[in-house]
């Protein structure tokens, strides 16, 4: 495939490996990326070297921006339903309003700072900039593939995001790593729009939902019925908390007691504190992880079949569990089976996040470039290696 120029929305924990595992695949060529502070866009291609050094241990993490902030005022997405997200927010400069560095110096205690600012603006590429997003936005014409690893505290951010571009007349591919099923009928509520614009959009393309999601896909393929999709996920963190703020947060929404309103107002002292009170290991059943509705649209079991839980060791690189996909049904000739994927231990989240997101911004490539334009899972594609 020729080079694909790409940008990167988010460089906390996932979008700094994006760009770290694209420098090991053909045909990526990293020309922006983007965090709430800075923008770094070099068409000729950045220095992923630099701008991985300057940032390490210096993210600029944190919640993004309140509702309020978001929209001006305006009556916000609930994301319980899909049909609800009718009102489109106003396209304002907002989605930079801060709230990140002061929460990565403020609570995280630590936390290196090799700039005056968290974050892009550390690299002698980044500037500073209140927009960061409306900055790639007018660089988008040279830009083929955009991976969004932004956070998804607030469900509509990642949607409006891809209106943002719509709006612009991006014509490319646009991948996201999100995790929540209500998000994707956000997505869907905007696909003509998008299809307009000449946009391929990837959605939950992370591992799961991702590429757990296209192995139950592929693990279907033996049965006529399926009955159940088991999707149990073993995850040490390697670099820590400390580079895995906005993943660790979203995750503790997911815990009993907790939503993503209390998650997203947790200082990172109270996140600490709930971390040492679980000793570290956080358990979670029965998430609202998008692998069942990208599994339903797909047209391969109805979602309130397909369960999702897991083990986050936030203290060891070792995972807690093994990772594995278990597709039940029934096949042709009235056998039911298991059929079992399982990822090997030693693969990390940050590899099987970001191999299987790059892979899929590929195959959304190969797509947009045939002229296939909207919203697709990732069980409607494979990923490209
Ligand atoms: N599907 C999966 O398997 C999977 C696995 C892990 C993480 N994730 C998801 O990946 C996402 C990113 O996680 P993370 O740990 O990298 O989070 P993070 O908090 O470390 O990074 C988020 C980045 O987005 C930037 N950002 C926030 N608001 C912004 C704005 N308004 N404009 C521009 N940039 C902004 C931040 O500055 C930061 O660089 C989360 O939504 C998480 O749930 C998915």
């Amino acid at each position: 495939m020729d080079d694909i120029r790409f940008a990167v929305l988010g460089t906390g924990g996932i979008g700094r490996r994006t760009l770290e595992v694209s420098q090991h695949k053909d045909g990526l060529t990293a020309v922006a990326a983007c965090d709430r502070n800075g923008v770094a866009i070099d068409h000729d291609g950045l220095d992923v070297d630099e701008l991985l050094e300057t940032t390490e241990g210096n993210i600029a993490s944190g919640p993004q921006s309140s509702p309020d902030q978001l929209s001006g005022g305006e009556p916000r997405d609930s994301g319980l339903d899909g049909a609800s997200d009718s009102t489109p927010a106003t396209p304002t400069d907002d989605f930079a309003s801060d709230g990140g560095a002061a929460a990565v110096e403020g609570g995280g205690g630590g936390v290196k700072q090799h700039g005056e600012q968290a974050g892009i603006v550390a690299s002698e590429q980044g500037d500073p900039t209140e927009t960061p997003i409306d900055d790639i936005i007018a660089e988008s014409d040279a830009i083929d593939a955009v991976l969004l690893a932004l956070p998804n505290l607030e469900h509509d951010f990642i949607p409006r995001v891809a209106e943002r571009f719509a709006e612009a007349d991006y014509e490319g591919v646009m991948v996201d790593v999100l995790k929540r099923s209500r998000v994707i009928g956000m997505l869907d509520n905007r696909e003509e729009k998008l299809k307009e614009s000449g946009i391929t959009f990837v959605c939950g393309a992370g591992a799961t939902p991702g590429f757990l999601t296209g192995a139950a896909a592929l693990a279907a393929q033996s049965f006529v019925e399926v009955e159940e999709v088991e999707i149990w996920w073993g995850v040490g963190l390697k670099s820590g908390y400390e580079d895995n703020r906005g993943t660790v947060r979203e995750d503790i929404a997911h815990l009993d007691g907790y939503d993503i309103e209390t998650a997203r107002e947790m200082s990172e002292d109270e996140i600490e504190a709930l971390i040492d009170e679980h000793d570290g290991v956080l358990e979670f059943h029965d998430m609202e992880h998008a692998d069942d509705v990208l599994l339903e649209r797909a047209g391969i079991c109805d979602a309130e079949d397909v369960h999702v839980g897991g083990v986050l060791d936030v203290r060891s690189d070792e995972k807690p569990t093994t990772t594995t996909v278990s597709v039940t049904g029934t096949t042709f000739d009235g056998e039911t089976g298991t059929n079992t994927f399982e990822l090997d231990d030693a693969t990390s989240m940050e590899a099987n996040v970001n191999g299987p997101a790059l892979g899929y911004l590929k195959a959304g490539v190969r797509n947009n470039r045939a002229g296939h334009y909207g919203v697709f899972g990732p069980a409607d594609l494979m990923p490209g290696f």
